[in-house]
């Protein structure tokens, strides 16, 4: 039996990696493509987020396959690709706090995983808006120095200089990787995929430690608030609070992301925020008897779990103000 390519998809928080997924989804063509997302929020939002030509999409959330997760990630692969289901490859997105390390580590060292799929590529997508403000934390240094692929995505927020000051400083940490500058995730599948760039040796100068125990530590800063709201949200109310909170709290909000549910709309409202930087749009509609619901995760320092709910259920369109 072949071994599939896997190609890793990491990233700091809000780089661009599901957009970049969905690009290289929809260059597929017929084939098929089986993708696992894992979430550092117990509630997935990408999940939804990723284009329907993915064959088979594995969620898992509640914790970074870096750790918590990391033993349900050589699970999922195992029964994927032990399930007969026709899959040509593998494409695993990491949480943007992800330290590759140790999802590296399972591939090399796990016995089921070494004799069905091949590491291909470590793709690393680097936000050219707020790279250089987060090369502090160890996870976005990690995250750069592993890559076989850097793809600095973004590039339409920050002009020339920026950008050139953003390679120099990807390539002080990472000096052998192939570096391509990119917009709204539109690589193209060569750039990324089976480009057999993946080497251990090359890894193992980085880091020598990759093959030793590996218990990856997150940042204990950085916290995570997740909410399901059932009722629907009044967009007005939603689109206040939010400027307000953002304004208010930016600076320590690392990521937001929600898929809402808008009083009145038939679509999920999709709203994404990285520091300051937030937008939204319709996304698909929901289906006939499914059941709506708002799923929004905030994360980042101190953040207040019952300021952010209280400010989120003030938002609720309840019956007496949706008159
Ligand atoms: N201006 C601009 N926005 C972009 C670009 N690429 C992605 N975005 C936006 O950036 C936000 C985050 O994109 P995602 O693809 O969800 O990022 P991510 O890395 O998967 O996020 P996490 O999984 O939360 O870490 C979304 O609002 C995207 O629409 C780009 O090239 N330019």
């Amino acid at each position: 039996m072949s071994k599939k390519n896997v190609t890793i998809i990491t990233g700091f928080l809000g780089a661009g990696k599901t957009t970049l997924l969905n690009n290289i989804l929809e260059q597929g063509g017929d084939e098929k493509i089986a993708v696992v997302i894992n979430e550092y929020g117990e509630v997935g939002i990408d999940g939804q987020l990723v284009v329907e030509t993915a064959d088979t999409i594995v969620e898992l959330n509640n914790g970074c396959i870096c750790c918590t997760v990391r033993g349900d990630l050589v699970a999922a692969i195992g029964e994927l690709v032990s399930s007969g289901r026709p899959i040509d490859r593998l494409i695993v997105e990491t949480s943007g706090l992800a330290d590759p390390a140790p999802v590296i580590q399972s591939f090399v060292l796990d016995d089921v995983l070494k004799s069905h799929v091949r590491l291909d590529a470590i793709v690393t997508v680097v936000d050219a808006r707020h790279f250089r403000g987060q090369v502090a934390k160890d996870e976005a240094r990690e995250q750069v120095a592993f890559a076989d692929v850097l793809l600095i995505n973004k590039t339409d927020l920050e002009d020339a200089a920026s950008l050139d000051a953003t390679e120099r400083e990807i390539r002080r940490l990472n000096p052998l990787a192939a570096i391509h500058r990119i917009r709204d995730g539109a690589a193209s599948r060569a750039a990324v995929l089976d480009i057999g760039a993946f080497d251990l040796k090359n890894l193992l100068a980085i880091e020598p430690d990759l093959l030793g125990d590996h218990a990856h530590e997150h940042a204990d800063d950085i916290a995570c608030v997740a909410l399901t709201i059932a009722e629907p949200l009044s967009p007005d109310l939603f689109n206040r609070w939010f400027a307000r909170f953002q304004q208010a709290r930016g600076r320590d909000l690392l990521r937001m992301k929600g898929v809402l549910s808008f009083e009145g709309e038939n679509r999920r409202y999709v709203f994404h925020g990285v520091h300051m930087t937030a937008d939204g749009r319709p996304g698909r509609p929901w289906g006939a008897g499914e059941i709506r619901v708002s799923q929004i995760v905030f994360i980042g320092r101190h953040l207040d779990a019952a300021e952010i709910g209280d400010g989120v259920a003030a938002c609720r369109s309840l019956p007496a103000q949706a008159a």
